[in-house]
């Protein structure tokens, strides 16, 4: 059946890959699937037809047959229990893999993701710099804690899984930050995960839709 996935018309990262559409299109690439998707308009997306896939009216949604979800961490999670090659086929080995995604989304993205809220929305207040430097300490101690655990493995578990995805995903978000290159085996992490054909082929895809916007 004919998977469908949701992006920006015209995403607001300039076409660096960092919207969670790259997630799920990564993810598809890894385990061979095809896929479609339908681009929205920020206005299109407040409206019923989406929201009725996506209550609180955001990108990206999935839809296979008569399955449709949300939530860019279910989304990769069910492509990755569906089909071969993100998650390890080993009871033990498969829970930690999952472990890994949870620890990426939940632990390490959101000291991340609170960094550009106080860099984009708070920036005029008062307390923004002191916020900002806790911020950012809050960040630095997960990178090291990661780092530690990572050490000079290519991956966090053995094979690449969708612990990884996900982690490198999240990663990816610091990357103009220079904050990265304070843990080399961390930047060489990201850097691998880059050089994968699928991320290769997601993020051409994804790019290539700025680029028609822009040029249409
Ligand atoms: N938890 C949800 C979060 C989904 C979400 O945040 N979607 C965003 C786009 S990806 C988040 C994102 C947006 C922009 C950048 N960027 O770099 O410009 C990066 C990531 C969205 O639809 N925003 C529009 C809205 O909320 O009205 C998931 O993982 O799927």
């Amino acid at each position: 059946m004919t998977i469908t996935i949701t992006a920006f018309e015209r995403s607001p990262d300039g076409g660096k890959g960092l919207a969670r559409d790259m997630r799920v299109r990564w993810a598809l690439e890894e385990v061979g699937q095809p896929y479609d998707v339908r681009l929205l308009s920020f206005k299109a997306m407040k409206e019923p037809a989406h929201l009725a896939l996506h209550p609180f009216g955001q990108i990206p949604t999935y839809e296979e047959g008569d399955l449709a979800l949300f939530e860019s961490g279910a989304i990769v999670l069910h492509i990755a229990e569906r089909h071969a090659g993100l998650l390890p086929d080993d009871t033990n080995a498969r829970a930690r893999a999952i472990n890994w995604i949870f620890a990426a989304l939940s632990t390490m993205e959101p000291p991340i993701v609170d960094r550009e809220i106080a860099r984009f929305l708070e920036g005029d207040k008062s307390w923004y710099e002191e916020r900002l430097s806790m911020v950012l300490g809050r960040i630095r101690k997960r990178l090291s804690d990661l780092s530690a655990r990572l050490g000079d493995a290519n991956w966090l578990d053995g094979e690449f899984s969708a612990g990884d995805l996900q982690m490198v995903s999240v990663l990816l978000r610091l990357k103009g930050s220079g904050m990265l290159d304070e843990y080399p085996n961390l930047s060489a992490y990201v850097a691998r995960g880059e050089a994968r054909p699928a991320y290769k082929r997601a993020f051409d895809a994804q790019l290539a839709v700025l680029t028609a916007a822009s040029t249409g």
